[in-house]
């Protein structure tokens, strides 16, 4: 393992764990605590853990089994739901198919795309939208399907949860965001790294530096270490560890637009340096596609002007998908 990535290594505990038990609360007051929480946490690292989110573990296992289960399928298999078959960008994408970091090496990951099920006759996949359309299934994993469809609708349902605290965070009506969860884009995603490579080509890791082009992201990890997020104030990577119980949870770019930068979306990147296979999942929460991102109330001083132009969340994500997979 090359030491150059130990080398950037920040050893502190700096990323906060949120309770977020309060969005549940009858009494506004606990509601807001927790925006307050949210705000400290996003105005700072823009990375952060939640605990109490309310997901069912043995939901969370069944998705875990299903994801191992698939991956270890022989590649004739894993080919027959080849991302490459469908228009809405589902399915299988193998190892070293993305290229998250521009000029990187391809990732060393293989993942599994699952989105909302629609059919052939559904009028948004009729009109063409973006990513829009059915989900492949894998024949071999029986309950790839049922566990995902479950888990697919529990996260949903969190995700709301959070941009009503992210609203509450901002100073916003809680339902603030109601138009942007309107039919909502989202995505969960499957990952198996493979352990870090001996010999790794120069800058080859699990995943390149990036940052999340959506909403928020949410991500359930194994028990091995492996996410490393950008801190710019300390100039280093802080290691994103797993903690039983817990999400990691991260604002994309999205939220700069919002936000005018009050709030970022962080560069963060796996190294898979554990020794062991890793499997993560993280849900990306996109939003209504039609929905226009633009500068929100109250992120503009007097005379400061909106650092981007308005954008709707569909010509935003179109952009992600035309920036990494070449
Ligand atoms: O696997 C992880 O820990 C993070 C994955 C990630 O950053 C992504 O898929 O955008
Ligand atoms: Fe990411």
């Amino acid at each position: 393992m090359s030491t150059d990535f130990d080398a950037l290594r920040v050893d502190q505990d700096a990323l906060p764990i949120i309770d977020i038990s309060g969005l549940r609360s009858p009494r506004a007051a606990e509601r807001r605590a927790v925006g307050l929480a949210l705000r400290a946490a996003c105005t700072d690292k823009g990375f952060f853990y939640i605990r109490e989110h309310g997901i069912d573990p043995a939901l969370q296992a069944r998705v875990f089994e299903a994801s191992r289960a698939f991956f270890a399928l022989p590649m004739e298999h894993k080919r027959q739901v080849d991302m490459a078959n469908s228009p809405a960008n589902r399915g299988y994408d193998p190892l070293r198919g993305q290229t998250l970091e521009a000029g990187a090496p391809p990732d060393l990951k293989e993942s599994y795309y699952i989105g909302e099920e629609r059919g052939p006759d559904d009028p948004k996949v009729r009109a063409g939208k973006f990513n829009h359309g059915p989900n492949q299934w894998p024949a071999q994993v029986p309950d790839f399907r049922p566990a995902i469809e479950a888990y697919y609708q529990a996260m949903t349902a969190l995700s709301e949860r959070i941009m009503a605290g992210l609203a509450l965070s901002l100073d916003l009506q809680e339902d603030f965001f109601a138009d942007f969860c309107v039919e909502p884009q989202a995505i969960v995603r499957l990952l198996h790294y493979p352990p870090q490579p001996a010999n790794p080509a120069p800058n080859e890791k699990g995943c390149g530096a990036h940052t999340d082009f959506g909403g928020i992201t949410l991500l359930l990890q194994d028990d091995n270490a492996g996410l490393q997020v950008w801190d710019e104030a300390g100039g280093g990577w802080l290691h994103a560890d797993p903690i039983p119980g817990t999400y990691v949870v991260n604002l994309g770019d999205m939220i700069a637009r919002w936000t005018n930068d009050r709030y970022r979306s962080t560069v963060h990147r796996v190294v898979n340096i554990s020794g062991h296979e890793r499997y993560s999942v993280p849900f990306f929460y996109s939003g209504n596609p039609d929905h226009e991102v633009r500068c929100l109330p109250g992120c503009l001083a007097p005379g400061e002007q909106p650092k981007y132009p308005p954008v709707t969340v569909e010509q935003h994500l179109m952009e992600m998908y035309r920036r990494t997979y070449a």
